[in-house]
Order: structure tokens, then C-alpha cells, then sequence
């Protein structure tokens, strides 16, 4: 079930397909400041003695893999899916796609941009939906004539109803994730990366979101779509990847590796079911 690892043409187009993003080799290493060990002490003043000892003398740096060598090349018009258990690491390879996240070790070339994660960054939670619609979009490099020109589309995508005008730091998860979709995908970009923004949409805000999602692909972008919900892995992407303790065990059809996934973890997919199961896997203990 291991993955034949690609090896690195850069660009180029291998067999007719031009590829969007090839990663080489790709490692993430965070680097945590803090305390060593657990403070155990009976005596309070004994415990607080040590934790001010150690504030100045012990400050340790642990460092999390988060991602282990990861190489893979995606192509244009492909959407793929990232499945694995909580911390996995598939957030991190995705941000460090998406260039928030620069690699430790290894290559990573991307043809075009990268959108989604990169816009959370720069919406203000005190500004209304409309301003924030300035911000985002010209973060993601639309000029002021590009953003009126859209302006409209964007608010219409969002449906925020009169919340548009409210702070965003009113809205809920599911409309917060609505508008960062409609910004992010004002102007198609080459590389969408969505990391669980689907999963707090309604039903209605998914459907559309999905049919953007295709209309992307359609554009000959690539879309990276990581989710704990399998059946939407299946219906959306006709490629995954699981990650597991930030290795890559497998890439193939979404079907395959969904199987082999929720085969691990219990929960086999219904070969009947037009959508697999739902929910996630277990937690990692
Ligand atoms: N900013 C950070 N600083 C330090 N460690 C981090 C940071 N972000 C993630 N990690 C660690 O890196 C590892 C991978 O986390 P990541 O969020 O990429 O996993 P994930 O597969 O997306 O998880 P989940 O399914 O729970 O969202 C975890 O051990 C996590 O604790």
C-alpha cells in the first residue's frame, strides 16, 4: 500500500498533464519553546520555587515532525484529498503548500498561486464583511479596479445577508467560512487549498461551494481539499492522500485510499453508498 514516490522533474509536463505543485522530499519541523518537565511537587512553595528556577534556567525547545518527507506531484484539473487522523500533519503540508510554511528540509516548486489559507490570515475580526471583502482581495492581488469590478459577485457568493455589514467577529463559523470562500475564489486561483472550511458550511453553502470547487478544476487549477468527512473526499476529489504521524502511506484514487483509510480505523465504506461514511476516525490517543 506505499506509495511510489515520485521523483522530481520540475517543470514541465509529464505524460501530456502539466503539474501545479511538486514537493520533494517535503519535512516541517516546529520548533516549541517551554519548560522540560512536568512540575510535580506536594508543597506549593517548593512547586513555585521550581517553575521560577525553571523560567530562567530550564527552558527547553521540543521539537514536533510534523511533516516527514513528503514528495508527490499534483497536476492541473486535479482535486485531492488529504485524509488522516488528528495530527497527522496534513494541516501543516497544506500550509506550508499554500507558502505559510516554509519547508525545514526538501523542495517545493508550485506553478502559479496558492489561495484560501493565505486570505484567514488578513481578514479583522472588528471590520464588517464589505471591508474585509478590500482587504482579502487585495491581499490576494486584485487592484482596487479589479475588487469593484467583483465586488458584487463576491457579496452575492457570500449571501451574508445584512451580516455583511456587521463586524466579522459577529458571524459564525459556518459565515466566517463563507466569506473567506467567496474572497478566496473571487479570482480562480491555480492552487486552491481548503482545510475543513466545507465542514462548517450549511448545506446549501457547500453545494455551491462544490460547484466553485469544479469550476476551478474546470479551469485547469488544482484543489487540495483536506477533510475528516470521508464521503466528501470520494465525491470531490478523484485523488487522496493519507498522511499518517506526517508520513506519506498512500496516494491513489480517492476510492482506494479511503477504503484502505477507513478499512484501519473501522469504518469500511459502503460499496453500494453513492457517498462514503461519515465523520472521522478515531482520535489519536
Ligand atoms: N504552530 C504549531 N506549532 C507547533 N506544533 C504544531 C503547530 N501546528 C501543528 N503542530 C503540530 O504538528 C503536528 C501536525 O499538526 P497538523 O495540524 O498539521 O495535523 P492535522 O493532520 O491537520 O490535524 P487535525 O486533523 O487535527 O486538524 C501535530 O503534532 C501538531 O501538534
Amino acid at each position: 500500500m506505499g506509495a511510489p514516490e515520485p521523483s522530481f522533474h520540475g517543470p514541465g509536463t509529464q505524460n501530456g498533464r502539466t503539474p501545479t505543485v511538486i514537493a520533494s522530499n517535503v519535512s516541517v519541523t516546529y520548533r516549541i519553546y517551554g519548560t522540560g518537565k512536568a512540575i510535580e511537587d506536594d508543597d506549593d512553595m517548593g512547586a513555585l520555587k521550581k517553575i521560577f528556577q525553571r523560567s530562567t534556567q530550564n527552558v527547553g525547545i521540543r521539537e514536533v515532525h510534523a511533516v516527514k518527507g513528503v514528495s508527490l506531484v499534483a497536476f492541473e484539473g486535479e482535486s485531492i484529498g488529504l485524509v488522516g487522523r488528528n495530527g497527522s500533519g496534513k494541516s501543516t503540508l497544506l500550509r506550508s503548500i499554500a507558502g505559510l510554511v516554509p519547508p525545514t528540509e526538501g523542495r517545493l516548486w508550485l506553478k502559479g498561486r496558492a489561495a484560501l489559507l493565505g486570505v484567514n490570515a488578513v481578514l479583522l475580526p472588528n471590520l464588517s464583511g464589505r471591508e474585509n471583502i478590500w482587504i482579502g482581495a487585495q491581499a490576494l492581488g486584485l487592484t482596487p479596479k479589479e475588487v469593484r469590478a467583483r465586488f458584487d459577485e463576491i457579496v452575492e457568493f457570500a449571501d451574508l445577508g445584512k451580516f455583511i455589514d456587521l463586524p466579522m467577529k459577529s458571524y459564525s463559523s459556518g459565515m466566517g467560512a463563507r466569506l473567506r470562500f467567496a474572497i478566496s475564489t473571487a479570482v480562480v486561483p491555480d492552487i486552491l487549498v481548503v482545510d475543513e472550511a466545507l465542514a462548517t458550511g450549511d448545506a446549501q453553502f457547500r453545494e455551491r461551494a462544490e460547484d466553485r470547487i469544479a469550476e476551478i478544476r474546470g479551469a485547469a487549477g488544482t484543489v487540495f481539499l483536506v477533510s475528516h468527512n470521508l464521503g466528501s473526499i470520494t465525491k470531490m476529489c478523484e485523488r487522496a492522500l493519507w498522511l499518517d504521524d506526517g508520513a506519506l502511506v498512500m496516494d491513489g484514487p480517492a476510492a482506494d485510499v479511503v477504503d484502505a483509510y477507513a478499512a484501519k480505523y473501522g469504518r469500511p465504506r459502503k460499496k453500494s453508498a453513492r457517498k462514503g461514511p461519515t465523520g472521522s476516525p478515531p482520535e489519536k490517543t
